[in-house]
């Protein structure tokens, strides 16, 4: 079960419960959350941390394993935002009011219309996360962004962290200071609290790639047995210039997987889909495409549809494989005035492997492209390759990594940017491809897969409800 509503399932309604089967098959560290309008933002989600069976270690050793969620917060809810970005004039989410570590954040009370009554900075459920050490002890930390919008810088004063763990797959070991982290993705660092014992220290998270006014979230690394509360003697670090895109590709660059857990990619691949990010307007509306098609979610969840002799409910024709790469200048604001709005899905034949090329562009805006963590369903695939620019199908794909590329199922396209990755369409299905910035998603930046739906078996009547099964009886 994969749980996407309009893509496998209708969405659970209130008073419902649904449960969700799912065979645990590999350790690791993972991420849950609602994929139901703009619901994953206004709080429901969480991380799983899948461990090895007995008798089995890690290519690592660590005497503590701790987690945290890396979150951004909004004072508007959700519902606020998505009637914003939905209407004529477009109004944007803007920048969050606070970074949240492991759900704490902070804010400035005396900010301007504020009701003092409803902010109290002086209120304990609003202290730092604190993080308690042994000194001389390892800690395995296992870091996951659930961000709605920002692209973040994690570090802990004076300690580097040592990048064991991606999505669930061993890293072959880096040394960091601070950890570029987007969306939808987890890590898993080790720290050794081995610096003075006598003070604690900051952890901060700042915001990279938007020049935002959000003020860095923060967290201490309290060293056993000072007081968690005692303030760390330092100013926090002030981390990475935000617009920098030089170390963000340099890390997205470095991660290869753990050489004794190497699983190749296939050699070549049998398709190439060329997908160009672009930001534009469709009927006066503000929407992110892919190769001038922006998605829509129909009523009729995808998989129900295929299964049940239903595919009216949705486009048929494809969206492209490809844009214009010759012609098309990502450097400078287009028109794109040819985008168009569809619930059209690429069809993959079974069991072949598949090539993506993300393209990045600049968006309405001049001189900006944005930071886009793309997230996979149903999969793990090889970040093969990541270059600056625009991606040259000759010579680049000669570069691509095919020895020991890392699996991820998230993976972030730099501005003015690309990323290629490539994965076996060998899991039965219908899945989602999509931004995991909540408002490009919802504005439109996803496509979907099929691949072997065909070998899916009967579909149960618990996903069912909604569109054209709303007649179908729920247990
Ligand atoms: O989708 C977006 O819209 C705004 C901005 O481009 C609107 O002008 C922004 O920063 C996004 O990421």
């Amino acid at each position: 079960m994969d749980g996407t509503e309009g893509v496998t399932q209708c969405p659970i309604l209130p008073g419902d419960t649904f449960i969700y089967k799912f065979v645990v098959d590999r350790p690791g560290t993972y991420l849950y959350h609602a994929h139901y309008g703009m619901q994953r933002e206004a709080g429901l989600y969480g991380s799983i941390r899948v461990s090895l069976p007995d008798g089995e270690s890690e290519p690592f050793r660590y005497d503590y394993d701790r987690s945290i969620i890396l979150n951004d917060w909004y004072h508007r809810n959700t519902y606020e935002q998505s009637t914003g970005l939905s209407s004529k004039p477009f109004v944007w989410v803007g920048e969050p009011q606070s970074i949240l570590i492991q759900g704490r954040g902070r804010f400035d009370c005396g900010t301007p219309g504020i009701a003092s009554g409803l902010c109290n900075a002086t209120n304990p459920e609003c202290a730092p996360y604190t993080l308690t050490v042994v000194p001389g002890k390892t800690y395995r930390l296992r870091i996951g962004s659930l961000t709605a919008l920002s692209a973040l810088s994690f570090e802990i004063e004076g300690h580097n962290m040592t990048v064991v763990e991606s999505d669930g797959h061993y890293v072959e070991p880096f040394v960091v200071k601070n950890l570029f982290i987007y969306s939808g993705e987890t890590y898993s660092v080790l720290i050794k609290a081995d610096r003075d014992p006598s003070r604690n220290y900051w952890a901060s998270a700042k915001i990279v790639s938007r020049n935002s006014t959000t003020p860095n979230g923060l967290a201490v690394l309290n060293y056993y047995p000072n007081h968690p509360r005692r303030k760390p003697a330092s100013n926090p670090p002030v981390g990475p210039q935000w617009d920098d895109i030089v170390p963000r590709l340099a890390q997205s660059s470095k991660i290869k997987s753990h050489r004794g857990f190497i699983h190749a990619p296939p050699l070549t691949s049998d398709r190439v889909i060329v997908m160009l990010n672009t930001q534009n307007e469709i009927d006066g509306h503000r929407r992110w495409s892919v190769n001038n098609v922006s998605f829509s979610l129909p009523h009729t969840p995808y998989l129900i549809a295929y299964k049940h002799n239903m595919l009216h409910a949705f486009e048929q024709r494809p969206p492209p494989d490809n844009y214009d790469s010759k012609n098309y200048d990502i450097f400078s604001v287009q028109k794109n005035s040819n985008a168009t709005a569809s619930n059209g899905a690429y069809r993959l034949k079974f069991n072949t492997t598949v090539d993506i090329v993300l393209q990045n562009a600049n968006t309405m805006n001049k001189n900006n492209s944005e930071t886009h963590p793309w997230h996979l369903h149903g999969h793990d695939f090889w970040v093969v390759g990541h270059g600056s620019g625009k991606f040259d199908s000759i010579e680049d794909p000669k570069r691509y990594n095919l020895v020991d590329p890392i699996m991820k199922n998230t993976v972030a396209v730099h501005p003015f940017g690309w990323t290629a990755l490539r994965f076996r369409a060998d899991n039965p299905g219908v899945w989602a491809f999509h931004c995991h910035i909540e408002s490009h998603f919802y504005m439109g930046m996803g496509v979907v897969f099929e691949e072997g739906v065909e070998k899916v078996g009967k579909l149960p009547s618990s996903i069912m409800g909604c569109g054209e099964t709303k007649g179908y009886i729920r247990p």
